[in-house]
């Protein structure tokens, strides 16, 4: 099924990320990640490809079949073409076909320093008019709330993200995010340049300090002083952190379901115990 159509519910739609890990010994544990995810009974699964800038060949295409097939659950598989020529997407979207796989994240892809991008694809957006002209995919595309970290202001980037949803994106994720505001901010603006599709929010828990210092570094995310005194206070507590981040994931999430989000994209970062504890304090909600 195409994502799109869950919006047609009335309740928020509730997904989660993971990414395929590095070591090939953690595969192994991402089975017992999608075991607890699975039940918690997501809408849809997605796995990022080549998260933070790395290209190497991941397992996006198998881990995305396995959710469908394995586990009954829609699976949006993440596609970057900065580092990809159009034969080499030829591939990718006949496999994904092949593996049953409906639905596509389509995305530029984080600019790798060491790696010289390739040329057939600019934007997300060129990605995305090319799937659509090659079969019959549900397609998705990213989102920033706060602005692209490349772009030059937030009025070009909405600009930006209006031709991404006119070449055939039919639903948003959006990069995460601390402040509510800057959310509800932006879904207004974004709904004043004619961008009609469903945007989920994504929310990221943070409960270790290493892990916050990478994500500001790799999307620029503001933090407000209610998330830093937290992560102040508890930097050398790991169990207070994890504890504090998740509460602070479940507040945030609260106040988006009390504004109607369309949707909550939790970036689980492979730790279904997080997922499930924040699922467990938002179920009654949605
Ligand atoms: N690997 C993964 O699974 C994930 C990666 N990301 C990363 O987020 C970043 C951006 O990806 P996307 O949103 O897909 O890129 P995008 O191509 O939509 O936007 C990238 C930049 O180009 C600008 N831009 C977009 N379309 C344009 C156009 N037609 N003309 C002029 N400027 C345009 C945007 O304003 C933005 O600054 C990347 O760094 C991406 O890899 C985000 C989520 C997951
Ligand atoms: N610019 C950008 N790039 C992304 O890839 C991205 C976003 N933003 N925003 C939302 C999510 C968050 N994502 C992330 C972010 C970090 C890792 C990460 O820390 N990866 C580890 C791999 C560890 C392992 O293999 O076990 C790494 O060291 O890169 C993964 C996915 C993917 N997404």
């Amino acid at each position: 099924m195409k994502i799109e159509h869950f919006f047609e519910q009335k309740k928020p739609i509730i997904s989660f990320e993971i990414f395929p890990p590095k070591k090939e010994s953690a595969l192994r544990n991402l089975d017992e990640t999608l075991e607890i995810l699975s039940q918690l009974k997501p809408d849809f699964i997605s796995v990022t490809f080549g998260a933070g800038g790395s290209c190497v060949n991941n397992q996006t295409v198998e881990i995305a079949k396995k959710i469908k097939a394995k586990y009954h659950i829609e699976a949006l598989a993440h596609l970057t073409c900065l580092n990809h020529n159009q034969d080499e997407i030829n591939i990718l979207l006949q496999e994904l076909e092949k593996a049953g796989v409906e639905n596509i994240l389509a995305l530029r892809g984080d600019k790798n320093p060491n790696v010289t991008p390739k040329k057939d694809f600019t934007y997300a957006s060129d990605l995305v008019a090319y799937i659509k002209s090659q079969g019959n995919f549900g397609l998705s595309g990213a989102c920033y709330p706060e602005g692209h970290t490349e772009c030059e202001n937030e009025v070009q980037d909405i600009l930006n993200l209006k031709k991404k949803v006119d070449a055939g994106v039919g639903h948003l994720i959006s990069q995460l995010f601390f402040d509510n505001d800057v959310f509800y901010n932006f879904q207004k603006n974004a709904q004043l340049a004619g961008i009609e599709v469903p945007i989920e929010a994504g929310i990221m828990p943070v409960i270790n300090k290493a892990q916050i210092e990478k994500m500001v570094s790799l999307c620029g995310a503001s933090l407000p002083s209610k998330f830093t005194k937290i992560m102040q206070k508890y930097e050398d507590n790991k169990e207070a952190l994890f504890e504090a981040g998740i509460a602070y994931a479940i507040d945030q999430i609260v106040d988006l379901i009390a504004h109607d989000v369309e949707g909550i994209h939790l970036y689980t970062m492979n730790n279904p115990l997080v997922a499930q504890r924040i699922y467990e304090g938002i179920k009654k909600l949605l």
